[in-house]
């Protein structure tokens, strides 16, 4: 494992990912919405999460910029983002496959939304919210610098608290007591861990 390679797999498996939500995302846009918790503070959110994940390490892995951050590589740091990585994708994969039609970027509620609880939502219920953690971790491993690698958790970080809240409330409204039973069930990203 060189610098190099780890910078082409972690592009390479950001295209598969984005690959996978474009897939879903243009499904989903069909799909009429009833309710929402969209707005500004959504938006916002949306943004540092895509700056993070997206424009920070990308500008790195395309210009070395910021250059003052950058620490000495270690290949076993890249192969354990590696497997990482590839963890965080299927799971991405799943938990789109999963939800389907139910799926939004957003916080909204489509017409005949169905909670979802079985397969990967099973013992977790933001399976999708564990992928995208995932994925943090394997950025700072992959990229050996302490901004852009670091930038996903911190980006992924505040769309996570600052949303997670809202979204449980919204499910909530939408579900009622079969939302509260499930909550009562499952973990919020880790089994067992509320
Ligand atoms: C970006 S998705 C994230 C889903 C979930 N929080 C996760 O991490 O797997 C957000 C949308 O999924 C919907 N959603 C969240 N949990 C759901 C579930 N268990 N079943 C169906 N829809 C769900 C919400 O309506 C929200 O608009």
């Amino acid at each position: 494992m060189t610098p190099a390679i780890s910078k082409i797999i972690f592009v390479g498996l950001a295209v598969a990912w984005y690959l996978i939500r474009y897939k879903y995302a243009r499904r989903s846009r069909r799909e009429k919405v009833v309710s929402s918790a969209r707005g500004p503070l959504e938006t916002a959110l949306l943004l540092i999460s895509l700056s993070g994940l997206g424009l920070v390490p990308l500008l790195y892995v395309a210009t070395g910029i910021p250059r003052f951050a950058a620490y000495s590589f270690h290949p076993a740091l890249a192969w354990l983002g590696s497997f990482f990585a590839i963890a965080a994708l299927g799971m991405f994969y799943l938990t789109h496959r999963a939800l389907g039609r139910n799926w939004s970027v957003s916080l909204d509620v489509r017409e005949n939304h169905r909670l979802v609880t079985e397969g990967i939502y099973r013992r977790v219920r933001h399976p999708m919210y564990s992928a995208f953690w995932l994925w943090a971790v394997a950025q700072a491993l992959l990229l050996p610098n302490w901004i852009a690698g670091f930038a996903g958790l911190v980006g992924f970080g505040i769309l996570f608290f600052g949303r997670i809240g809202r979204e449980e409330r919204l499910m909530l409204e939408t579900f009622g007591d079969s939302y509260r039973a499930y909550m009562a069930r499952t973990g919020r990203i880790f089994p067992s861990i509320r």
